[in-house]
């Protein structure tokens, strides 16, 4: 193994054009990595911390670039990741910034990948991990946070669940993608996009079920393998305290008529995935939902967890959900990250690897979601951001990188 012999980290752009954070990890033996930090717009509350990018950059070169250089080897993740717990010193990374700390983790982690010559996956996920490879989700139809003067739900996800290879499960959900494009013409229906390429309509959420519903089953007619489609609801930015209720334009939905709204559309359309389909703190909620229908569709909690083992066992304690989102830039480190995925696996939830709706051209999550055996990976459909982890995968597939 090999120490780091240098860091340095600088701002660049992410897909939104805001600033982020990028480092580049150095080895004494000439090892490389370079990672950059995504960026959430629909955030948990209890998310690690993300600082100002300048802010996290002064900070981590104070704090954690001198207790990583000559201190600590690349190639043991768990290491680098206790070197920055331990340069920042609390919980939520607030001090160099979950930002920093994520850019840094994983250049780390490719560096030690690329000392050892060996693709980051097999690196994270070890010579002996599984066969399978992880079901795109693809944002095909969206609004909420990510766009405005769309749908309230938002993401309306492609799943190609029977699709022969990952490949072909790409392809089609950008088949999805091209065909809602051409279903929302032929309705008259101007089409934005969202921030992750999503089609954004000035539509209802009950008309972006039929837009979809069709792109769905054309496609599947056309690619001749099963095609089905979920959500992810991001329902703590529709919760309002004071209406004690979920907002959709002039409609408040209690609590009790969000789980019976959200049980009828997952057997309406045959959800395969529910991700928060109710607010982050509502544990109660999500595990009555759970218990309805929880037998025939994932019901995943991102905001609800936030990639957070202390959450997380919450949540397996009151059977909350069956399934967790993980972001690892909403826990600070890859090592966080893998103990929230551990304990899922552990409890039988399955994992889906996700991006942030501001990302950059890093693959890592590609990696991770290979690694760890994920039942499913979140990360777009189209635009250049998006398909850099997809085409990832299908070079991971294909034994090209
Ligand atoms: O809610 C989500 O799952 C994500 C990614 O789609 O959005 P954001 O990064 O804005 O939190
Ligand atoms: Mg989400």
């Amino acid at each position: 193994m090999t120490l780091i012999s240098n860091v340095s980290l600088r701002r660049v752009l992410d897909s939104r054009g805001n600033p982020t954070v990028e480092a580049d990890v150095l080895t004494e033996s000439g090892g490389f990595g370079r990672a950059a930090a995504p960026s959430g717009a629909s955030t948990g509350e209890y998310e690690a911390i993300e600082l100002p990018p300048s802010e996290a950059i002064a900070s981590a070169r104070r704090h954690a670039i001198p207790r990583l250089v000559g201190e600590v080897h690349a190639g043991n993740q768990r290491e680098v990741d206790a070197a920055l717990r331990a340069a920042d010193g609390t919980d939520d990374f607030s001090e160099i910034g979950a930002n920093s700390a994520v850019a840094i983790s994983m250049a780390a982690a490719k560096a030690g990948a690329d000392v050892l010559g060996a693709p980051l996956y097999q690196h994270l996920g070890g010579t002996f991990r599984g066969e399978n490879f992880p079901i795109p989700l693809g944002n095909v139809v969206g609004g909420g946070e990510h766009a405005k003067e769309a749908t309230h739900i938002q993401e309306f996800l492609a799943a190609p669940v029977g699709a022969p290879s990952v490949s072909e499960a790409v392809f089609a959900n950008a088949a999805v993608h091209a065909r809602a494009s051409e279903i929302l013409d032929e309705r008259g229906t101007p089409a934005a996009k969202g921030d992750e390429g999503a089609w954004a309509p000035p539509i209802s959420d009950a008309e972006a079920f039929e837009v979809m519903d069709q792109a769905v089953s054309d496609t599947e007619d056309e690619l001749g393998f099963e095609i089905r489609f979920g959500l992810d609801m991001a329902a703590a930015e529709l919760y309002d305290e004071e209406e004690d209720g979920y907002v959709y334009g002039d409609e408040v939905k209690s609590t009790d008529e969000q789980i019976e709204y959200v049980a009828d559309l997952v057997d309406e359309y045959e959800l395969v995935y529910v991700e928060d389909p109710l607010d982050e703190n509502d544990y109660e909620g999500f595990a009555e939902l759970t218990d309805r229908v929880g037998d025939r569709t994932l019901i995943c909690g991102d905001d609800l967890f936030v990639t957070n083992v202390e959450r997380l066992q919450d949540g397996i304690d009151a059977d909350a959900a069956n399934s967790i989102l993980i972001k690892p830039n909403q826990i600070g480190t890859l090592s966080d990250a893998f103990d929230a995925i551990e304990l899922a696996n552990r409890n039988g939830y399955e994992t889906i690897i996700s991006h942030r709706s501001g990302e950059t051209e890093d693959t890592t999550i590609a990696h991770l979601a290979v690694a760890t055996d994920a039942a499913f990976i979140k990360t777009g459909t189209v635009q250049g951001e998006r398909t850099a982890k997809l085409n990832e995968l299908i070079r991971i597939a294909d034994d090209a990188v």
